[in-house]
């Protein structure tokens, strides 16, 4: 009747959940005493630990579209922000339960993809999915997932710990999932342009998972965040929450090059990408002065990424931006805010 596309509305829900145990088999990890298939998943934590729980929503038309990402893309996308939440806390994941709101109309393929790049990610980080819920929607695509991880008893890293003096440090580079959205949003403008990995820091976001239990276990980190609403937004998170100010240098801030020249052809500064575009979900950190520098070059061994120092914590409460001319303004915090319009 529909040739060879079979709809959620066809299938049913319970053939639907039937059919995405097969993407979940067996899942590996002593901690899971009980998965999909009952009231609730069963998970046992280590005696030692603190239980850590985030939640985020991904939903189509704000943080996806449907023409712009495979499948897999997306439900790669959708557990690795949450995922990323976990590094931000310096912890590691137990399991997540991913709760799916689907019209009826949609291809069942397109579930099995977004399992099948969820599954890839869960594999990477050790972060079984466990169970979850689906209802149809008259709406669009949202996917909400809620991950639980653990970290050793008092070592959870909050926004709150930064002081004056801290060095601030990010790994990784900015911009780049900014040059991927604007790339799909302006193909023409782009066209000829390299944008592969703009494109993967987009579609892919990799939680900085590894490397922050790194920097926990070789370091003493004052304070960590993901970066998922850029860093002049993110930072002032943590200034606010630490009763800090913070200063930016802008020759500092780690930009690839591809992240410069996708911003060159759109007439837009390759720094306002990195300090305002989001979605990076690069790691930024405080720490006292002299603690980074001795294991950068193990990290960078390790992970195939830079630590970089982008500024300094200061008394007070303002964030501002140095110029390599020396001169300093306030940096307005323009990251993303869901109910705000996007400025420039
Ligand atoms: N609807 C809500 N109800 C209660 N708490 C919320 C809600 N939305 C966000 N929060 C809380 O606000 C804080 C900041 O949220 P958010 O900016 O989404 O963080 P993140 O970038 O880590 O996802 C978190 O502690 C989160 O749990
Ligand atoms: C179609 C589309 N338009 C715009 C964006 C840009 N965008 C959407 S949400 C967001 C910020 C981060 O998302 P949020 O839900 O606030 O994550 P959280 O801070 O809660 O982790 C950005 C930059 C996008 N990803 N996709
Ligand atoms: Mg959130």
């Amino acid at each position: 009747m529909h040739g060879r596309v079979i709809r959620v509305g066809d299938m049913g829900e319970f053939a639907l959940i039937d059919r995405l145990q097969r993407f979940l088999q067996a899942p590996s990890g002593s901690q899971v005493v009980k998965s999909i298939g009952d009231d609730c998943a069963v998970l046992q934590p280590s005696p030692e630990s603190e239980l850590i729980l985030t939640t985020d929503s991904q939903e189509e038309g704000v943080h996806y579209r449907l023409d712009w990402c495979a499948p897999e893309d997306i439900g790669w996308r959708c557990l690795a922000i949450n995922v990323s939440d976990i590094a931000a806390m310096a912890g590691w994941p137990l399991g997540a339960v991913v709760a799916l709101s689907l019209p009826p109309e949609l291809d069942v393929a397109f579930v099995d993809g977004l399992y099948t790049g969820m599954q890839e990610l869960a594999r990477d980080m050790a972060c079984p999915i466990i169970g979850g819920n689906m209802t149809k929607t008259t709406g669009r695509v949202s996917v909400t997932i809620t991950v639980l991880g653990e970290v050793p008893k008092g070592q959870a890293i909050y926004r709150s710990g930064a002081r004056p003096g801290d060095e601030i440090w990010v790994t990784g580079t900015l911009g780049g999932a900014k040059a991927g959205l604007e790339a799909l949003l302006q193909p023409d403008a782009v066209a000829g342009l390299p944008a592969s990995h703009a494109l993967m820091c987009y579609r892919r976001p990799q939680p900085r998972l590894h490397e922050a239990q790194f920097l926990r276990q070789r370091a003493t980190l004052h304070s960590l965040l993901d970066l998922s609403d850029g860093l002049s937004g993110d930072l002032r998170h943590i200034c606010q929450a630490s009763g800090v100010g913070a200063q930016i240098e802008a020759d500092a801030v780690p930009i690839h090059d591809e992240t410069r020249r996708i911003a060159h052809a759109l007439q837009a500064d390759p720094l306002s990408f990195a300090l305002h575009g989001g979605e990076d979900f690069e790691l930024c950190f405080t720490a006292p002065p002299t603690q980074i520098d001795p294991i950068r070059g193990d990290f960078d061994q390790q992970f195939h990424r830079s630590l970089v120092r982008v500024g300094t914590i200061r008394k007070g409460k303002e964030v501002t931006l140095k110029q390599p001319d020396g001169s300093e303004t306030v940096l307005p915090a323009r990251g993303y805010d869901h109910f705000r319009p996007a400025e420039g």
